[in-house]
């Protein structure tokens, strides 16, 4: 048996909760609590991971992902620099709510110091739901964890038998098991029953190549999303000023765009020091800068392929370096 065990990667699972961990009260309901299983019984259901790898498992935090917060990030990132430091552990897999799945995933894209392969999963179906999706798509994690093809990738999503960059992917249907996309892109890869196939992989830097740290950061700085739609006003904007935002990031309508008070009053804002970042509602397409609002003169930062989800993260992280709107929109192009 010892033998056998020779040449197996050491996963570690870092659980976080969500509906991968969620159980409804008969399997019919369709009301549910996520977050309610603990990460040995997830590893627990699905018996052929050890033939996969050595596993151990970790609980970090067991919530809905809705609750996702910079603390529980900070903690996760923390804990998976730490494990990846040592010569122990191969790779890291991380169960987490399927709502904010992106903005983790993009996160520790930007903050994880090391090649190894991190994999997220989800489910979106609870555990003991008919059809539960969540056994499947952890043993795929699992596989695609170990595979040596994704090392040096950067963050991974693994989902309903696709492989995702976390840069790309979000998060495109509410309930079907078919949730996750990744819209510009395209998958990084697919996985079925285990086995991998490997598409292009990312050309951003990203984890090993990335500048940005979290080592002595203690709180990010807020950064408010605000949604745009026809007849904006900009009273929401210039509350979030007042409230303390350092950033902001539009969900524009169309490339990015706003009613012209808002753009006023963001331009107001870009001169009280506050970063502007435009970005989208749009599910696809980019915001390129300085098309239809001249980003030049106004002092914004142009998302590019960002969703407003995303942009807000790399935002948060910019701006504990810089609030030099040339300095961030350099940012945005190079991850
Ligand atoms: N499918 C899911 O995981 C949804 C759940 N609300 C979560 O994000 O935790």
């Amino acid at each position: 048996a010892e033998k056998a065990e020779e040449g197996k990667a050491r996963i570690r699972i870092l659980a976080t909760g969500g509906t991968i961990a969620g159980t409804q009260t008969r399997q019919q309901d369709h009301a549910y609590k996520a977050g309610t299983l603990d990460v040995e019984q997830l590893i627990a259901a699905v018996p052929d991971l050890k033939q996969l790898a050595i596993l151990g498992g970790e609980q970090v935090a067991n919530i809905g992902s809705q609750d996702m917060n910079d603390a529980v990030w900070l903690k996760l990132a923390r804990r998976i620099n730490a494990l990846l430091a040592t010569p122990d552990v191969d790779g890291i897999v991380v169960t987490h709510g399927t709502d904010t799945m992106e903005e983790t995933a993009y996160f520790l894209n930007l903050v994880i110091r090391s090649d190894k392969p991190v994999v997220l999963v989800g489910a979106m179906r609870p555990a003991n739901a008919l059809g539960a999706d969540g056994p499947a798509n952890l043993y795929n994690a699992v596989a695609v964890a170990t595979h040596p093809g994704a090392r040096g990738r950067g963050v991974l999503v693994a989902i309903n038998d696709e492989i995702h960059a976390a840069r790309s992917v979000i998060k495109t249907n509410t309930t079907n098991v078919q949730a996750f996309e990744s819209p510009n892109r395209g998958p990084a890869g697919l996985v079925h029953g285990g086995r991998v196939t490997w598409f292009e992989p990312m050309d951003k830097k990203h984890t090993h190549r990335s500048e940005f740290s979290i080592e002595k950061v203690e709180k990010l700085p807020r950064v408010d999303i605000l949604y745009a739609h026809a007849n904006m006003s900009a009273d929401l904007l210039e509350a979030a000023v007042k409230n303390g935002a350092r950033g902001l990031v539009i969900a524009g309508v169309g490339e990015g765009n706003m009613t012209h008070q808002s753009r006023e009053v963001l331009a107001k804002a870009v001169k009280q020091g506050v970063a502007v970042v435009r970005s989208t509602r749009v599910m696809s397409g980019i915001v390129r800068r300085t098309s239809e609002v001249d980003d030049d003169k106004l002092g914004f930062v142009a998302s590019g392929e960002l969703n407003p989800a995303k942009s807000r993260v790399l935002l948060q992280l910019a701006l504990t370096k810089t609030k030099d709107p040339a300095q961030l929109q350099q940012y945005f192009q190079e991850y």
